[in-house]
Order: C-alpha cells, then sequence, then structure tokens
C-alpha cells in the first residue's frame, strides 16, 4: 500500500513520463523529460504499462521484501558487511555493504543520518567484477532473481532516457550521454536499499541530509512519503508524493556536470511530515553512475554552455572519492559544504 500526503504538505508538481512511450521515442515523452530535466531536476517515470509485460513492478515488490529480511538481521550479521571494512580499491570497490544509522554527515541532533542502508554493486550482481564473486549476507542470494532483472530493467530504462535527452539536446554523436553508461560495462552502479528508523514527534531533523546525488539518473522507490525537494531558486521544500506504479527519477550531479549545469541536479532530503512523528520507513535508490574513467565536463552540443577551458575536469572515479568523502561526518567541512549540495557555480562560464 502507498501512503497517501497530508493535505497540509506543500507539494511538488512533477512531470510524469511514460516509459514505454519513451521507448518508443514518442516526441511528446522526450518533450516532457526535456522540461523536467532542465527545470526541475525529477520527474515520475509510469512503470504500469510496460510492467503489464515485464512485471517489473513484482520484482520491485519482491526488492522490499529483501529490504525487510535483510535490516532484520542481527546487527552482528549486518556488521560482518560493515562498508569501511570490506576492503578493496574505492573506484573499483563500488562501496557495497553495510552502513549502520548515524554514520553520514545528517540532521538528527544537528549532526548525523537517521537511516541504515546496504549498497549492492552493479557489477556483482551483472557478473562483470574481475575479481570473482561479492561478499553479501544470505537475504541477497534468495532475492537474486529480482536483483538481477531489476537492475538489468534500470539499464534498459535508463538507455531509453539518455536516447532521448541526447537527441533533444543535439549531442555531437560521438559523445552522447549512453556512450557513457553502457549496460554491460564495469562501472561503479549501486543499488542502495534504505531503513529508516522512527523518532520522536519533538525531533523534527531530516534523517537524510540535503543532498544532490553522486550519480547520473537515481531511480528511488518508496511506498512512504517523507521525500522533499527543494526548487532551483525556491525557499521552502515540496514533498514529492507517492505513486503506485510509479518511480522518482532524478538527475544526479553527473548530468549536470555532463551538460555544464543544464540540466538540474536538484537538492532533496527526507524529512518527518508536517504535525506527524517519523516513522520507520523504507526506500530503495537505483545510482546509476558514468564509466570510471569519464571526463565530466560538459559535452559538445549547440545548447549547453561551453565549458571553461582552464578549469580542471575530474574523472567519473575521481568526483565519487571527493564527494562520498563529505556525505561522512568525518571529512564533512563548511567550505566545500558545495561538494554536498552539487557542481560550484564558478567552475562555468556561461555564453547563452
Ligand atoms: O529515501 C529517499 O526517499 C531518498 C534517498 C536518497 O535521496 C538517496 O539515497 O540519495
Ligand atoms: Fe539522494
Amino acid at each position: 500500500m502507498v501512503e497517501n500526503l497530508p493535505p497540509n504538505a506543500p507539494t511538488a508538481n512533477l512531470q510524469t513520463v511514460d516509459l514505454e512511450r519513451l521507448i518508443e521515442q514518442s516526441e511528446d515523452e522526450i518533450n516532457k523529460l526535456l522540461r523536467a530535466s532542465v527545470l526541475d531536476g525529477f520527474f515520475y517515470l509510469d512503470l504500469r504499462s510496460i510492467s503489464a509485460k515485464n512485471g517489473i513492478l513484482e520484482h520491485v515488490n519482491d526488492i522490499f521484501t529483501l529490504e525487510e529480511e535483510l535490516f532484520g538481521l542481527d546487527n552482528s550479521e549486518k556488521l560482518k558487511y560493515d562498508v569501511d571494512k570490506m576492503g578493496g580499491k574505492f573506484g573499483k570497490m563500488k562501496l557495497s555493504g553495510y552502513k549502520p544509522m548515524g554514520r553520514n554527515f545528517g540532521g538528527i541532533g544537528g549532526k548525523s543520518d537517521g537511516f541504515e542502508s546496504y549498497s549492492i554493486p552493479k557489477d556483482g550482481i551483472l557478473n562483470l567484477e574481475e575479481t570473482g564473486d561479492f561478499v553479501r549476507p544470505p537475504p541477497i542470494d534468495a532475492h537474486k532473481e529480482s536483483l538481477e532483472k531489476f537492475i538489468a530493467f534500470v539499464q534498459h530504462a535508463s538507455q531509453a532516457i539518455y536516447k532521448a535527452l541526447s537527441s533533444a539536446l543535439c549531442l555531437d554523436p560521438s559523445e552522447v550521454f549512453e556512450n557513457f553508461h553502457r549496460p554491460n560495462m564495469q562501472s561503479p552502479d549501486l543499488l542502495r536499499l534504505l531503513k529508516y528508523h522512527p523518532q520522536p514527534i519533538t525531533e523534527r531533523g531530516a534523517p537524510q541530509t540535503p543532498h544532490t546525488d553522486l550519480g547520473s539518473l537515481t531511480f528511488l522507490f518508496t511506498r512512504q512519503n517523507g521525500l522533499q525537494v527543494l526548487p532551483r531558486g525556491a525557499q521552502d521544500w515540496l514533498y514529492v508524493a507517492c505513486k503506485p506504479g510509479h518511480a522518482v527519477i532524478n538527475l544526479g550531479d553527473g548530468m549536470s556536470l555532463l551538460s555544464n549545469g543544464l540540466l538540474q541536479s536538484c537538492l532533496h532530503r527526507v524529512a518527518p511530515l508536517p504535525s506527524e512523528a517519523f516513522k520507520t520507513r523504507y526506500s530503495f535508490a537505483y545510482l546509476q553512475r558514468a564509466e570510471d574513467d569519464t571526463i565530466m565536463r560538459g559535452l559538445k552540443s549547440p545548447v549547453i554552455p561551453k565549458s571553461d577551458p582552464q578549469a580542471r575536469s575530474h574523472t567519473s572515479a575521481e568526483w565519487l572519492v571527493k564527494k562520498f568523502g563529505m556525505l561522512r561526518g568525518a571529512t564533512y567541512s563548511k567550505e566545500e559544504s558545495w561538494v554536498l549540495t552539487g557542481v560550484k557555480p564558478q567552475q562555468l562560464i556561461t555564453t547563452q
């Protein structure tokens, strides 16, 4: 059951793009997608007609069951998969594993996050790892089929989104978004399972701090409200209502960097509903990221602002390390807080 938002919750009015029609490259869907990507950075992706053919929403439901089983394990069991102790090379290691509550910077008591999470690497599920199998707790194997189907589906859906945006922005054919996010190539993509913990009504902090996403596209699934977006230039947070049969998609910093800020990577957070205590909440987010060696600067297009030739560009792998460090309380610094909240405005020059 998907929860309704209370009537006193200010709500974002987002576009809805139908995935099946987008795959057919319908002009109407491409236009809605472009408008949403330039103006809002968030949109709903309607999965109902595609699911009638491939059953993807059943796999989505199964991943909610996986979350309950996995987060229901004893703490001592979960901590065997501690993300900070899993080892491996950063960049190649994909940061998979368990993060207990309170380890990230966040709004609970003004300093820590209010969720536990478990990140599953795409390359591990799709067998793209050169290093062999990845370490994981038993519930992941019990739901492996749904994970494989879901991850393969997101690759397919995201290719349709990239192709539509590449065509709408008239990208040079040598540098289209889809070339940097190839489905069967290694990449730092993660499926991140999240369980938010309840809070007393007196605690009004945001369990997920305001941030932009460190990736290109995020596919978010939840049946419980609490996600908020801060539209560009706005003062007030708006709730993103859950819609049955839809994913919430948002563009991350990757798309903003590859379009020199033309496409929006919008600030968002998770917060209590007006006059209600924050209840236990499950969500999961597939974070799609550019392949490691992608140079994160504006692609060639007649409509993308030109890059400053003097500005140093990061590779996707370098950018990930920098931003991930910022999300952790230990390395948070006010001076560099722009890394958490997106692209530093001075890095860009605008020509149009
Ligand atoms: O749980 C949610 O609704 C949002 C999660 C999110 O923003 C993230 O994982 O980056
Ligand atoms: Fe996010």
